[in-house]
Order: structure tokens, then sequence, then C-alpha cells
């Protein structure tokens, strides 16, 4: 038994077989990424079937059709098409899911390589029941293929089983108390005590399964009277001597808690735990598939753990599952949604990434002193020099040197290069440890940043501006139509998930802030530190002139110049690439930040808009301008300034000319960025605007032209996306 999961985690220096090991590129891992959805069968208690797959890739969610007089908006909202790499039908096996998803990376864990498979969706989708197949037949062809190799007992098998639940990690291999996930250094997290068994046979493997899964925390859930309530990590390490090391292949098969919202107050605190660490999880995913951008893992406990596993030299498949019933019509949309996200990673990262300007400023002082006391240096070599030809044209000085003084200065010159040479190293380690330093500090501010962010997030969206408001006049819907219908519906559950999160952001916030308070303190003392060694590096300088006084010595003297030189050269390497990091860290937060802002504003204009159409006042023409300018402006920005970096997750309804010409396609909602957040990523359009006057094309540049298409048709404006080379059209 092993106590350090780290082991598991950790360490990416696999040996590859009979591949070049290279630097896997963010193309390489992004096609590694599978994304399937797997559909269960239907129950009886589950009303009608609304999840049909159409093939081994598509599937269609039916909407329930609330407009069923309305043919032209039943058309349009009932059918929402789904692709994915691999849709399995109600009918499908386990030997199927197995041989498409998981097959290929357990080939590839016997090869030395690194693999996981997420299991994800809603309480009773089917995620354990999935991935008790996958754990089987993994951990059956992992033997049979050890048995069959020419040297069986060259290979190791170990296994390792874990819990997440609320927060806390669980040995299910060896139950007791929560075990403590320990950040040492910038390597992976360590969970400290944790059990790691050596399998011997298929047999053994199952009696251990059978035993951890009945450790899993489990209670009954509206769908599911055996319901896992926590996330479950499975991690199988296959090991073998090869020719100058040994080869090291791992397998992760995750089966995630339920998706689903929080009900029963008693499980406010699950839920949002399981909610934030898929959210977290989601997030990861997100960022990774732009390849170089920063990722934020320490979101959750989940993340922190699969670090490694997400951002290291792992192929990943995501089975999604969902339930065909009317009755999980809410999940399946979201679990449809979340998957969907993931699968949009293969696409992203082969776009190229956005060139930043760098933000040096905080390397450039160090570089410049570390230049400075090397031109110091030579100079005085040159002083040196000069002094010593001098000397050449008086030898008779020299000559008066006696021999024992000329040990003596050899001795003293000897003494005072070793203490140049190890102050400069001294200076260089604190010089080292402020860069890290700051660049922790750097990384704090951000986090701490986002907590706030989504501390002010949840209090707007359920303390303050959302308040449902009372129109004396107005009809009974208004009020109706405040509380619901734009994402930010108010349910008892909802506001206890709001406390819960706002209180874990405000605990994280705190935590954040200890940790900034300590490296300032520690940045302070290594501050002082440098500051006497740099004085003391100066006093020895002081001395070099008068002791420097031959070829040799003066050699001895260029070299300290060229190590001062190199690490001038390193560190400038290392500022710029730290820099860059994190340039590109504050830009993801500052476009997640005006994202925010964007729907906080557009739901503002909705609202506005619509309690305008409630009062029965009309829309000034002015207004009504504005709006189109706005629409026409977000529009713009979205398809052609970011379309490489930034998808859109929402849109504004369009200003149409006539109520049953407003077709807005919810397709358009809810699939981007942020959609599973809670945050709602989706408004709910208004579909009662008040007639105006078709606005001539827009003025306001050439880009936003370029996005507005009218489709005569039927007279509405529906935005798309244009086309390549649309913005270059005259
Ligand atoms: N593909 C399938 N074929 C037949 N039965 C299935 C299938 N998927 C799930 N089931 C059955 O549905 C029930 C719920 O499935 P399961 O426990 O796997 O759900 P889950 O998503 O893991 O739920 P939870 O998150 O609550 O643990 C189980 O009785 C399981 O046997």
């Amino acid at each position: 038994m092993l106590s350090v999961y780290v082991t598991l985690l950790k360490s990416q220096t696999v040996i590859y077989k009979d591949n070049n090991p290279g630097e896997v590129s963010t193309k390489d891992l992004a096609w590694c990424q599978q994304v399937a959805v797997r559909v269960r069968p239907l129950r009886a208690d589950e009303g009608s079937r609304i999840v049909h797959v159409v093939s081994d890739k598509i599937l269609v969610l039916e909407e329930e059709a609330d407009y069923r007089r309305d043919v032209l908006r039943q058309r349009r909202l009932n059918d929402k098409q789904y692709v994915y790499d691999r849709v399995f039908g109600e009918d499908s096996t386990q030997e199927e899911v197995y041989e498409a998803v998981c097959a290929p990376l357990v080939d590839d864990t016997l090869r030395g390589f690194a693999g996981a498979i997420f299991a994800y969706g809603a309480t009773g989708a089917g995620k354990t029941h999935t991935m008790t197949g996958l754990m089987t037949r993994a951990l059956n062809r992992l033997f049979t293929a050890i048995t069959e190799s020419a040297n069986p007992k060259a290979y190791e098998v170990k296994m390792s089983y874990i819990e997440i639940y609320n927060e806390n990690i669980r040995d299910l291999l060896n139950p007791g108390g929560p075990l403590e996930l320990r950040d040492e250094g910038s390597g992976a997290p360590v969970v400290a005590g944790l059990s790691e068994v050596e399998a011997t046979s298929a047999a053994h493997v199952c009696e251990l399964l059978t035993r951890g899964d009945r450790a899993r925390t489990a209670e009954p859930t509206h769908a599911n009277q055996h319901s896992s309530r926590g996330h479950a990590l499975l991690s199988v390490t296959v090991s073998t001597p090869v020719e100058g090391g040994t080869q090291r292949g791992r397998l992760f098969l995750i089966d995630l808690a339920g998706s689903e919202r929080a009900g029963l107050r008693a499980r406010r605190l699950e839920g949002a735990h399981i909610n934030r660490s898929l959210l977290a999880l989601g997030n990861c995913i997100m960022a990774l598939s732009g390849g170089a951008r920063y990722v934020n893992y320490r979101d959750s406990k989940l993340t922190r753990l699969l670090r490694e596993v997400l951002g290291g030299r792992c192929r990943t498949a995501m089975v999604a599952h969902v339930a065909p019933g009317s009755a999980q019509k809410e999940t399946t949309r979201s679990t449809l949604h979340y998957a969907q996200r993931a699968s949009s990673i293969t696409n992203r990262v082969e776009r190229e990434m956005v060139e930043t300007p760098m933000h040096m400023s905080q390397y450039r002082s160090v570089i410049y002193e570390l230049r400075e006391e090397i031109s110091r240096l030579k100079s005085k070599m040159k002083g040196d020099s000069a002094r010593s030809k001098d000397d050449f044209t008086q030898p008779q000085q020299t000559e008066e040197l006696t021999k024992e003084e000329s040990a003596e200065n050899a001795a003293h010159l000897k003494s005072l290069r070793e203490s140049i040479v190890s102050t400069f190293k001294q200076q260089m380690r604190l010089r080292r440890r402020l860069m890290e330093l700051d660049s922790h500090l750097l990384g704090l501010a951000l986090d701490a940043e986002r907590q706030h962010a989504a501390i002010s997030h949840w209090e707007a969206r359920f303390n303050r501006l959302y308040k449902p408001i009372s129109l004396s006049g107005s009809r009974l819907s208004t009020q109706q139509s405040y509380r619901g219908g734009t994402g930010s519906v108010t349910s008892g559950s909802e506001r206890a998930e709001a406390e819960v999160a706002v209180e874990q952001a405000w605990a994280e916030l705190a935590a954040v802030e200890r940790e900034q308070e300590a490296a300032r303190t520690e940045r302070a003392r290594v501050e002082r530190q440098l500051e006497q060694v740099r004085l003391r590096g100066a006093q020895l300088e002081q001395e070099l002139p008068a002791r420097i006084n031959s070829g040799p010595e003066r050699e001895v003297l260029a070299l300290v110049c060229r190590v001062h030189e190199l690490e001038a050269d390193k560190l400038a390497l290392q500022g710029e690439r730290a820099a860059r990091s994190h340039e590109l860290r504050r830009r993801d937060l500052a476009l997640q930040r005006r994202d925010s802002q964007r729907r906080l504003s557009d739901e503002i204009i909705t609202r506005q808009r619509r309690a305008l159409e409630e009062m029965g006042i009309g829309i000034p023409s002015e207004l009504s301008q504005l709006y189109e300018l706005y629409q026409q402006e977000i529009h713009a920005s979205t398809y052609t300034e970011s379309n490489d970096v930034y998808s859109p997750s929402y849109k504004l309804p369009p200003i149409s000319t006539s109520l049953s010409e407003l077709a807005w396609s919810e397709s358009s909602s809810g699939s981007g960025r942020g959609s599973s957040s809670g945050s709602g990523g989706t408004l709910a359009l208004d579909r009662r605007l008040p007639r105006l006057a078709p606005t001539p094309r827009p003025r306001t540049s050439q880009a936003s032209a370029a996005t507005m298409k009218r489709y005569s048709s039927d007279d509405s404006l529906v935005m798309v996306a244009p086309r390549a080379g649309d913005a270059a059209a005259p």
C-alpha cells in the first residue's frame, strides 16, 4: 500500500514504447477528446419520449409544443438536433459502449499512455450503470492482455478508488474519515493516507470494485432509489519495466455525481457542492480548449485532483447520460448542452491563439539590475586590462612584488572569486523566489477577483436587481413574467443554492486573502534578505580592481561575467513566459467579466422593454434605434472581432415588425460558455415586443452591416453569423 495519491496523478513521466514522447500539442489533446451520449431505456413513470436517437451521431430533443396552434412556432421550437462523436440509443449494450469509448484507452494504458473517461448526467440517467460495465470490462481486458503477453510477471497493476462527497475525499478501498488534499509546492496535490492496492487478477479486481462501490455514499432520490451522491474516481496503473526505465500507463474511470439541482432543503449543501464541482470541471474543459489559456483548477477538489489528467498527456472521453422521458426534460436539455460544450473543444483548439502584447514591467527592473552588474564587471575588466598593459610597460614595478606577495594575492583572489560567485548565486535564488511570490500574488489577485464577481453575481441575481416589481394596473401575467422565464427564477431551492454559493465564495475569498497576507509577509522578508546580499556583493566588487593583475585572473572574472549573462538571459525568458501567461489569465478574466456585464445589460434592456410594453407605453423611435444599434454592435463584436476565442451564449430578441413574425430560434440560447453555470446563460426571449418600423441598414460600421442579414421572406430581422469574407464585402 502506498499512502500518496500523487504517484497516481502527478507523474507524467511515461516512457513511450513505440512513440517519440515529444511534447503533446493542444491539437493532440483536442484529438483525444471524445464526447458520447447514452440514452437509457424509458420507464413507465417518465412521461412521453422526448429524446430520439436519429443515428449513431445525432439525437433530437423534442421541446414541448407550447404553441400548438401556432404552426410556424411549433415547427421552430419543437425539435433540437444535437451532434456528438457517438450517440448510444436505448438498446445499446454495455459491450458496444465499451468497444467504442473505452477499449482504445485500455490498449493505450498497456502501451504506457494515460486515459480518462468521465460519466456525466443527472441522477438516475445511467452513469453508474455504464461505468460499472466499463470498469469490469476494462480490467478484464487488461488482465487478459497481460496473461497473454510474453512475460506476464513483468506487469504490475495497482488500483486506487476514491469518492469526493461534499468536498470531502474518502478512500473507498479502505474506508475511514476524510482524507486531506495537500498542495505541495507547484506540483500536483497529494491525498495524504490514500491506499493503492495491487490487483492480482480480474477476479481480485471485481472483489475490490464491489468493496469500493459498497462504500460509496448513496441515498434514494426522486429518480433513483440507489443514487450515488458523490464523484467516484477509480485509478488503475499498469507498470512494466522497459529498456531504460519503467513504462507506466494509467486509466481513470470517473463516475460523476448527478448534475441535477438540489431540490430538498436537506440536500442543498450536497447539491451546491455537486453543481459547483461540475461547473468547475466544465470551466476547466472549456479553458483547456484554448490551449495555452489559464486554466483554473482551484475551484473544486475534483478539478484539483484531475489537474494532471485534464491538462496532461491524457486522452479523455466523456459519456453524457440522459433519460428519454418528458419528466426529465430540463435536466436532459442541460446535460446535452454540457456535453455539447465539451465536444466543442476539438474545433476550438484547432483555431489560432490570439497574440497578446507582453507585460514585462515586473521583470524589467530585475533584469536591468543584472545587466548593470554585468556591465560594471566588464568595465572593471577593461580598467584592469589597461592597467595590466601599463604594468607590462613598467616591468620593474612587477618585479618588485615578492613571490610571497604573489601567492598571497592569488589566495585572496581565489577566495574573492568564490565569495562573488556564492553571493551571486544567493542573489539569483532570492530573485527567483521574489518572482515566484509575485506570480503567486498575481494569481491570488485574480482568484480574489473571481470570488468577488461570483458574490456580486449571486447577490445581484437574488437580492437586489431582480426583485419582482409590482406595476399598478398591469396584467397578472406581468408579475409572473418577472418571476419566470428570464433565467432568474428565484425558486426556494435556487435561493438556497445561491446562499450556499455565496457563503462558499466568501469562505474562499477569506482563504485567498489569508494566503495573500502570508505571501506579502514572505515577500518583504525575501526583499530584505536580497538587499543585504546585494550590499555584500557590491562590497566584494569594490575589492576587485586592486587585486586583478594577471591574464588568468581576468579570465576568471570573464567567466563570472558570462555566468551573470546567462542567468540574466534565462531570467528574461522566464519573465517573458510568466508575463505572457499572466496576461492571458488576466484577459480571460476580463472576457468573463465583460460577458457577465453584457448579460446584465441585456437582461435590463429586455425587462425594460417588457415593462414598457406591459404598461402600454410605446417605445420612442430614438430608443428603438438605440436598441437596434445595440443589437448590431453586440452581434458585430461577437462574430467578427473575436470569432476565434469567444462564442455567444445568448442573443437579444430581435426587433420585429409584427408579433406573429417574431421567430427567435431558441437553438441559440444556452449552448455557449457559462450556460451551465446556473447564472442563466439563457434569456427567455420576449415574444410580446411592440411593433416597430423596420430600421434602415445600419450605418455604424462595415462590420455591423456585414453581420446583418435581412430575410424578406417573413419580413423579420434574423441575425446570422457572417460567412467568411462577409466583413470585407463591399
Ligand atoms: N442503459 C441502461 N439499460 C438498462 N438499465 C439502465 C440503463 N441505464 C441505467 N439503467 C438503470 O437505471 C437505474 C439508474 O441508473 P444509475 O444508478 O446508473 O443512474 P446514475 O446516473 O448513476 O444515478 P445517480 O447519479 O443517482 O447515482 C438503475 O436501476 C439502472 O440499472
